[in-house]
């Protein structure tokens, strides 16, 4: 170790490098599908360093495939206008002129924002809603009652999205599909996203939200639950401890494994490069979830 002293930060900074190794060979040419949530996006900081994860993780071979909401500035807009929405099991209530509104915020906004905000740090994203090439087709989803233009997804168009990941684009995808009656329905965007997944049968399925993972307690942010099987997350879907925006991501964790996920995680979103830590590090940050959940299992 010869004049080691001399270089002791950056060969750190090299060997943080190699201890992501293991983790860039097992990933490299596999699909990340990471729903960007709206409460994640507050922060432009966070949403920036977000955005550099996304690159970084395509440079090194892994392929993302972004699905994000926008349910804060939703309502921010709705409420500018003076129009009032409901949720029904973190489900929006969609009328004709409130599923204009959605659209016009996810596609015309923030899907842009985060397609041009990935392309000035280097990446090659591009933005579609489900109404392109019939990404996403829907039909009314009436499984909480009748909401409205509230959509379930019954096809996702994947040779689109791997198309683009083939030729190292970044698709970014806004939760507004086709109606088999070819009206515009409002999807939730976890569910859009593990159904992507699903279609794609992807390595990991992450969803970026605002909280530590699931927790116990939701007083208490140490009560993070960090694995969960399959059969404890159902259980736990019944449960009185998850309510609100919890049930739609839960919900659409297990079914991401029961369509061929092999895992997916409820990662906070507001720690830096929490998804570089969750996929390149054994450091797990929130929730996990795998049809087998073992010790020491990490990757
Ligand atoms: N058991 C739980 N653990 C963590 N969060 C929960 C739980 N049950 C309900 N929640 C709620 O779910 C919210 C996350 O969903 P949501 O607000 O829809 O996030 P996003 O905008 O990121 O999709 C949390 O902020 C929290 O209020
Ligand atoms: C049907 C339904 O609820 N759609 C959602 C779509 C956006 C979304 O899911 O955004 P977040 O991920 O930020 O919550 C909505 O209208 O808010």
């Amino acid at each position: 170790m010869i004049k080691a002293e001399k270089f002791s930060d950056e060969i750190s900074k090299a060997e943080v490098l190699i201890e992501a190794l293991p983790y860039i060979k097992k990933f490299a040419g596999s699909i990340a599908v990471i729903k960007f949530g709206g409460n994640a996006m507050k922060d432009p900081q966070i949403k920036s360093m977000i955005a550099k994860d996304i690159v970084l993780m395509k440079y090194v071979g892994l392929n993302p495939v972004i699905v994000h909401g926008g349910g804060p500035d939703i309502n921010k807009m709705l409420a500018s206008l003076n129009i009032e929405t409901k949720f029904v099991n973190g489900l929006r209530v969609t009328d004709e002129k409130v599923m204009e509104i959605v659209e016009m915020v996810l596609v015309g906004k923030v899907n842009k924002e985060i397609t041009s905000l990935i392309n000035k740090i280097g990446g090659k994203a591009v933005g579609l809603s489900g109404k392109d090439a019939n990404l996403l087709l829907a039909e009314k989803d009436l499984s909480q009652g009748d909401l409205g233009y509230v959509g379930k997804l019954i096809n996702v168009n994947k040779e689109v999205i791997l198309n683009l990941t083939e030729k190292d684009y970044i698709p970014v995808i806004a939760p507004c599909a086709i109606g088999k009656d070819w009206k515009t329905y409002n999807v939730n965007a976890d569910i859009a996203a593990g159904k992507i997944a699903s279609s794609l049968k992807a390595d990991k399925f992450v969803l970026l939200t605002d909280v530590e993972g699931i927790l116990k307690n939701k007083e208490d942010e140490e009560s993070v639950i960090s694995r969960l099987s399959y059969r404890e997350a159902k259980d736990l879907l019944n449960s009185e401890f998850i309510t609100g925006g919890m049930i739609p991501k839960l919900k659409c964790c297990i079914q991401a494994l029961e369509g061929g996920v092999k895992r997916a995680h409820i990662i906070d979103g507001r720690i830096p490069h929490a998804l570089l830590l969750e996929i390149y590090t054994d450091k797990g940050v929130g929730t996990m979830i795998a049809k087998e959940v073992y010790d020491n299992d990490n990757l």
